[in-house]
């Protein structure tokens, strides 16, 4: 068996992490926060060897970013890029720039989680007049009847796959450590492939930014054992943090 290594790393905060606004699709910048924690992903990568060949980021500037500083961190400013929206975050539809806190404040707790964390219910669709829509943006030309208009854990699963089965798999079997950069909800898809996460449990999982997270993998391109944080401490704390967005006490 040839052990493959994979690792993925969500984005440092991002602008409107800092402000808990529902992000998706919109193209928001990292703070410097978020910077920093891109610095400290790549640095964590140096001190353990572990050293990506190939990067594949979403088509969001946040994970761009967070990929540019983490490799130069890294050393690794020089490695081949692919970049394809089948790794952007999901699309969160009509909660696109409202408050979190004051969106579960409105709607209630249960519907909050629902549109939030259930596997298949998307919130509301987004309308294309709407500011924060999509619509028009030239990155996403030729997409076309796959774009979204707002999207569920399962849709994100069912339009990342074909990316991870074609040239991430194609990279892996070619024996290369890949860099994954992307997205709380698109990392949470691979997650709960990898590792096989019941569609139930999926809910609870949530993924901190800025802390590589590396699996090593078989022949067949399965997880040998779960994911582990290179920092499992604050790892830990992050995750805790993105699961109590929708509390006013904790902003
Ligand atoms: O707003 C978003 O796009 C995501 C990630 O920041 O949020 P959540 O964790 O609520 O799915």
């Amino acid at each position: 068996m040839t052990e493959r290594t994979l690792i993925l790393l969500r984005h440092g905060q991002s602008e409107w992490n800092a402000l808990n606004l529902f992000t998706g699709w919109v193209d928001v910048r990292l703070t410097n926060l978020g910077a920093l924690e891109a610095e400290r992903g790549g640095a964590l990568l140096r001190e353990k060897g572990l050293l990506p060949d190939v990067l594949h980021t979403s088509l969001l500037t946040r994970a761009i970013q967070t990929a540019n500083i983490a490799l130069d961190a890294a050393d690794r400013a020089w490695i081949p890029v692919h970049r394809d929206w089948r790794l952007n975050e999901r699309h969160y539809g009509d909660l696109q720039g409202k408050n979190k806190a004051e969106t579960q404040e409105q709607y209630g707790e249960e519907q909050f989680m629902e549109w939030r964390r259930s596997f298949d219910v998307p919130p509301p669709v987004i309308s294309d007049e709407n500011e924060y829509s999509q619509a028009g943006d030239p990155r996403y030309a030729g997409i076309d009847a796959e774009m979204p208009k707002t999207e569920a854990l399962k849709n994100v699963i069912d339009r990342l796959m074909p990316y991870w089965n074609g040239p991430i798999a194609d990279d892996l079997n070619a024996g290369k450590t890949v860099l994954v950069t992307a997205h709380g909800n698109s990392l949470r898809a691979l997650v709960k492939h990898l590792e096989g996460i019941g569609d139930d449990e999926i809910s609870s999982l949530n993924i901190p930014t800025g802390i590589p997270l590396v699996y090593k993998l078989n022949d067949q391109l399965e997880a040998i054992g779960k994911g582990e944080y290179l920092d499992p401490e604050a790892a830990a704390a992050g995750a805790a943090a993105v699961a109590s967005q929708g509390s006013k006490e904790e902003q």
